[in-house]
Parts: structure tokens; C-alpha cells; sequence
């Protein structure tokens, strides 16, 4: 059943809200946002000269509940670039509606953001990756947008964007052109893929016939996130870069006994910190240099 939009934010708030953060920020403008998946919130480590903004201070902003999720926009500059970094993302799941959870895009944009880094821990359902793995993502089903629940349903804000946007180069093509080279300098070639995320609406793990349907119509992973911010950060004009951790392994296999679980997701994602760190610098580095900027880099 779609998703009540009673109560949704017009631009007026949300501007609001946008003006609240840049009087406390000094007027910094971001250029790229980071989305940070589940026990990635290490990604804002090494931020120089850092602003955190707890979501309780930000008007209209919802909690984050969920474990791995601490709650803060960090801003401040990564790689010479200056960025957000959204420690602690929102899911339909938590009860929030799909409005409501991609709203952090909409202050994205209002704050002057061109670029969009999502992240997310997700299933492999390609029986080929293991846990640890990096897919950057190249394209996705949104289960619950095909089925009526979509971030954008509702009277279209004009100010941010089309009625109907396309879902053509969703995740940039020229930024995923950049992330192979990244892969190569860092030696993480063997750990690397591209391929389809699946977005379901949890808060449960898939059944063994909902994994075995996903990897029959060339899913590659899945999780509970991620897509919705993309339609509407797309529906703005941000710029996407997307990527999945593999926390574990899908389960296809009616006789296996083993379980997925949260903190074997956190687990995992605390195992690739570093790696992973070293992969969003670079993204950052590119995207500071793709427009005119004042990183030194150019
Ligand atoms: O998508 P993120 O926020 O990384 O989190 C993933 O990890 C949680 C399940 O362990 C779910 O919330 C799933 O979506
Ligand atoms: N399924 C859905 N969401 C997830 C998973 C999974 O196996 N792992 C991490 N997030």
C-alpha cells in the first residue's frame, strides 16, 4: 500500500531547516554529501576541521534508531574538499515514511551540494561475492517504489525537480569510470564488482524463496536503503556515486543453518574501515576537481 504524504515538508521548511545549518557551519558550502551505511559512519574519520551537528539540534530532522546509526551531520573538508557526512541514515523500516528518510537530499541541495556519496551493508546475493566485498552499484529495483511507495509520490516540488525523472546514468557514469581507476591504485581490484542492489523494505532478512527470487531476475545485493535517497537526490540533480559493502553472505540454500545478523553486519563493516576510508577520499579528491574548485588539486 503507498505511503501516506500527510505531513510532507514543502520547499519553504526545508529551506528553513537549510538556513538553520548554514548559520552554523560559517557559511561553508558543501560540495559532496556521504551517506553512511550501516557501521560506516567511520567514513567522517579525518575530516579536517569538523562542524557535528546532532539530527535532535536540526529542525524537522528525524532520530536515527538504529545501531550503527549515531545520529550527526559532520561537515568540514575531506581531501581538500569541503563535505556533509550523514552519520546515521533514516529507513522505512525505523517507520519513517520514504518521504521522510530521503529528506537529508533535499538540505543537500539547499546547501549548495552537487555530489551525492550513498553507502550501504547489504546481502550478496551473487553467490560470487564474499563478505567484504565492494559493489559499486550500476543500477537497482526498488521493491517497494514498484509496488507504489515512492519518495517522490505526491504533488511534484517544482523547485527541486521533473514530475517524472529519468532513471538513465542514475549512478554516474563518469564517476564509476573514476572508481575503476581508484580500485586499481589501491590494490583492491580482487574485492571489487559492480552490479544491481535490490532496495526491500525490511526490517527483516530475506527468506531463502525471496533470495532465491532476487538472484533469479540478476539481483546482485540486497538491502534496506539507499534507493529511495537516490530518486531523490536524481530528482534534484545530484550527482550519484553509490557503493554496497557485502556484510554476508544471501542464503539460498534450504539447508543451511546459517543466520544473518546486525552486528555480524557491523562486524564486517568495521573490518573494511580503512579500505573503505581510502576509497571515499579519492571519490571525494575527483569530484572536488570535476567543477572549478579551490581544493589545489585542479
Ligand atoms: O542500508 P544500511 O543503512 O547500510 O543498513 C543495512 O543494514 C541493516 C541490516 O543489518 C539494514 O538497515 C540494511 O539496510
Ligand atoms: N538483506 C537485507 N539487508 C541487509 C542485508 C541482507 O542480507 N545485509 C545487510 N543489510
Amino acid at each position: 500500500m503507498a505511503d501516506s504524504i500527510e505531513g510532507r515538508y514543502s520547499y519553504y521548511q526545508l529551506k528553513e531547516t537549510a538556513d538553520y545549518l548554514k548559520e552554523n557551519i560559517n557559511c561553508m558550502v558543501p560540495k559532496v554529501a556521504i551517506i553512511c551505511g550501516s557501521g560506516l559512519g567511520p567514513l567522517a574519520e579525518g575530516i579536517e576541521n569538523p562542524i557535528e551537528i546532532t539530527y535532535d539540534r536540526i529542525p524537522c530532522f528525524p532520530k536515527s534508531t538504529v545501531i550503527g546509526h549515531s545520529g550527526s551531520l559532520v561537515f568540514g573538508c575531506l581531501s581538500g574538499v569541503p563535505v556533509v557526512v550523514m552519520k546515521g541514515r533514516f529507513h522505512f523500516y525505523e517507520g519513517y515514511p520514504v518521504w521522510k528518510v530521503t529528506m537529508p537530499c533535499r538540505i543537500f541541495k539547499l546547501l549548495g551540494c552537487s555530489f551525492l556519496i550513498v553507502t550501504n551493508a547489504a546481502g550478496g546475493v551473487n553467490q560470487r561475492f564474499k563478505v567484504g566485498d565492494i559493489m559499486m552499484i550500476k543500477d537497482h529495483v526498488f521493491l517497494l517504489g514498484l509496488s507504489g511507495n515512492n519518495p517522490l509520490r505526491g504533488p511534484n516540488e517544482d523547485m527541486f525537480g521533473r514530475r517524472v525523472p529519468s532513471m538513465t546514468n542514475c549512478y554516474d557514469m563518469d564517476l564509476r569510470k573514476h572508481a575503476r581507476k581508484v580500485v586499481k591504485q589501491l590494490g583492491l581490484e580482487k574485492k571489487f564488482h559492480e552490479g544491481v542492489y535490490a532496495s526491500v523494505g525490511g526490517p527483516n532478512y530475506e527468506s531463502v524463496a525471496e533470495m532465491r527470487m532476487l538472484s533469479t531476475v540478476g539481483i546482485d545485493a540486497v538491502g534496506m536503503s539507499t534507493v529511495p535517497e537516490v530518486l531523490v537526490a536524481r530528482h534534484c540533480d545530484l550527482a550519484v556515486f553509490a557503493f554496497s559493502l557485502i556484510t554476508n553472505e544471501g542464503i539460498l540454500d534450504y539447508n543451511s543453518t546459517k543466520k544473518p545478523g546486525h552486528l555480524e553486519v557491523l562486524k564486517a563493516a568495521k573490518a573494511m574501515e580503512g579500505p573503505l576510508q581510502d576509497f571515499v577520499k579519492e571519490m571525494v579528491k575527483f569530484m572536488g576537481c570535476k567543477k572549478p574548485c579551490n581544493c589545489g588539486c585542479c
